[in-house]
């Protein structure tokens, strides 16, 4: 075997012999079972005294020096070094550490880790008579390598061939490759950190808002955040997302925080989530994962678990590639849990059929799901807006409901629907639905549909915001985002200024109020504004919706096709008259109708 070896390093102001020398060192062998040879030591501290500076050699396990390199011990050394890939041994390789100073900074303990050396042997010059030798081996815990590492010593130099260093190493190993299968069933906490990029066209204040949402996230998922990390930059990176630099920063933050995962604030493509894996050899999720995740463990309906399965399936299909050995791996744990399965499939053409399959029975559900609707009479009214902005609490204090308020994101996922009883005396129905949230997964807009019909077939929308934050507009702008994918923003909407109690200045509630068209100030909690609030429902129930009874001649299919697309068509009947309709409509329809073909015309109230 060829065993190519090498001096590398800051080489310049050294004198040619003794490089020539330290080059001829690298070709030493010595004996399999020592730790060190004694003599090879000999010639390099005199080496070192000479040239004064730091100096590292990797030996492996058959006693061969590999390289040397003049200068501090980092990544470069152990560039393109075959290294063992299995996650039950350690590389077999063992580095010797010689400097000036006192003691190794975590720096080696993340090498120790990263490149599962053997052992780092620190051998410290400070003082020529009696220079001192530490051990440092890596650490198993739970079948992995931590970071912190177990050391041995001092040892006086002349001790050190007698040290049986590969009984150790073995005990290590074998520690390793038992734990692993304890590993796979026993999961750990995940610690995140998460990683924002702000960018020209991102403004900072907003990156920062949504940091904090995702912590927020991260945590309703329930994992712990070990850190987080916005990076500044012109423009993002179409390989990493962010630049190559953070990433290799991220690369020892994941070890100093004892993380296990790293949350992006933005979708990465495919791509972008493969390299960034392979580069950190970490897992690797964005925040459209975190938020499928809560869906996903948080579904209640059976139509709804259906959606959040295939929306969580369509997801991982394009980040598959091939390579499901490394997926699994991956699996457990955020960003894999589904409601379907235990664990998410990783098979490409398994995944392909369930995803057919979902398709399939969440048409059936569907179906089922509008013939029971059709039957609803009463005038509805849904609450909407951004993730936590108080709609719940505004249902709670609406109703006499009791559904869950939590200073949560996500704290509702299926959608609440109670009765209410108008001031002036008629009942409506009114839901509470799933929060909106900036950058919502666009996967999950179908998932939202099975709850969000709600709001398409609601009469008056009430879009709750939270106006005590600072970033309210941004997250008007995303409800109004997701509206419009509905195609709901024609109904009436009334914009509900929640929270005005957190504000002091009341002159700047006036100017919000003023500002946008529509709007009503209230605290649900105190329940001030509550019955303004009251009346301006009662009033749009009023002005929006009749119940009509048609019976059009058949020549006229327009009315008919406009009663259809428009209004809720509650029976249709073809008889020899003509065609008998009864249906909910908006006042104007109704206007529009010719006066002969009413039969009668009622307001819902
Ligand atoms: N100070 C104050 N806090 C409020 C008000 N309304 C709601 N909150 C608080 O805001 C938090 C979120 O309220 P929820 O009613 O759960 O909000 P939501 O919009 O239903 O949230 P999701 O279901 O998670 O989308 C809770 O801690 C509430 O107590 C209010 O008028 N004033
Ligand atoms: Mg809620």
């Amino acid at each position: 075997m060829i065993i190519i070896t090498e001096l590398r390093g800051n080489l310049s102001g050294l004198k040619n012999r003794t490089i020539e020398e330290l080059e001829e060192l690298t070709n030493e062998v010595f004996s399999s079972s020592d730790l060190v040879d004694n003599n090879f030591l000999h010639k390099i501290i005199n080496k070192i005294e000479i040239i004064e500076r730091r100096l590292a050699i990797l030996i492996n396990r058959r006693g061969e020096v590999l390289r040397i390199r003049v200068g501090n011990l980092t990544e470069e050394f152990f560039e393109n070094m075959a290294q063992r890939r299995s996650n039950q041994r350690l590389s077999g390789l063992r580095c010797i550490y010689l400097t000036f100073d006192q003691d190794l900074d975590t720096k080696t303990d993340i090498l120790l880790k990263e490149y599962r050396l053997d052992l780092v042997l620190h051998i410290r010059l400070d003082d020529l008579q009696s220079i001192e030798a530490k051990i440092h081996y890596p650490q198993v815990k739970r079948g992995e390598i931590v970071l912190g590492s177990k050391v041995e010593g001092p040892f006086q130099v002349k001790q050190l061939n007698m040290i049986d260093y590969l009984t150790e190493v073995q005990s290590i190993e074998e520690k390793l490759s038992k734990e692993e299968a304890i590993k796979v069933q026993e999961r750990e906490e995940e610690r995140a950190i998460l990683v924002g990029l702000e960018t020209s066209n991102n403004k900072s204040f907003v990156q920062k808002e949504t940091l904090v949402e995702l912590r927020s996230l991260v945590q309703t998922a329930g994992l712990k955040v070990a850190g987080e990390e916005i990076q500044h930059r012109e423009q993002l990176d179409s390989r990493y997302y962010i630049g190559y630099g953070k990433v290799k920063e991220l690369k020892e933050l994941k070890y100093t925080l004892g993380a296990n995962v790293i949350i992006f604030d933005h979708e990465l493509n495919p791509a972008q989530q493969r390299n960034l894996e392979e580069e950190l050899e970490i897992k690797v999720i964005d925040r459209t994962q975190v938020i499928l995740d809560i869906f996903a463990q948080h579904a209640n309906t059976r139509e709804g678990k259906l959606q959040i399965e295939l929306a969580q399936l369509n997801y991982l299909l394009p980040r598959l590639t091939g390579k499901g050995v490394e997926l699994s791996r991956l699996a457990g744990g955020i960003g894999t849990r589904g409601p379907g399965e235990s664990k998410l499939e990783v098979d490409r053409r398994r995944i392909r059929k369930r995803i057919n399959n979902l398709n399939k029975k969440i048409d059936k559900a569907q179906k089922t799901r509008f013939t029971q609707r059709s039957r609803r009479r009463l005038p509805t009214v849904s609450l909407v807006g951004y993730t936590n902005a108080g709609k719940s609490t505004l249902l709670n204090k609406l109703t006499s409901a009791n559904v869950m308020v939590k200073d949560e994101l996500f704290a509702t996922l299926d959608s609440n629907t109670c009765k209410l009883k108008l001031p002036i005396g008629r009942e409506i129905l009114i839901s509470d639905t799933v929060g909106f949230i900036r950058k919502l997964p666009h996967q999950l807009i179908a998932a939202f549909r099975a709850t969000l019909e709600e709001v398409e077939e609601s009469d008056i929308l009430l879009h709750v915001v939270d106006v005590s934050q600072a970033d309210y507009e941004e997250k008007i702008d995303a409800v109004l985002e997701v509206l419009s994918e509905l195609d709901v923003l024609e109904k009436p909407i009334v914009t509900v200024l929640n929270k005005i109690d957190m504000i002091d200045d009341r002159e700047k509630i006036k100017l919000i109020k003023q500002e946008i068209e529509d709007s009503l100030a209230i605290s649900a909690v105190k329940g001030e504004g509550i019955d303004k609030l009251l009346e301006r429902i009662s009033g749009l129930v009023l002005d929006t919706m009749v119940e009509i009874e048609l019976l059009l001649p058949y020549s006229d299919a327009g009315s008919l096709d406009l009663i259809h697309q428009s209004g809720k068509v509650i029976e249709e009947d073809y008889n020899n008259k003509g065609i008998f309709i009864k249906a909910r409509v908006s006042q104007e329809i109704a206007d529009s109708v010719d006066e002969d073909y009413i039969v009668s015309m009622e307001p819902l109230v």
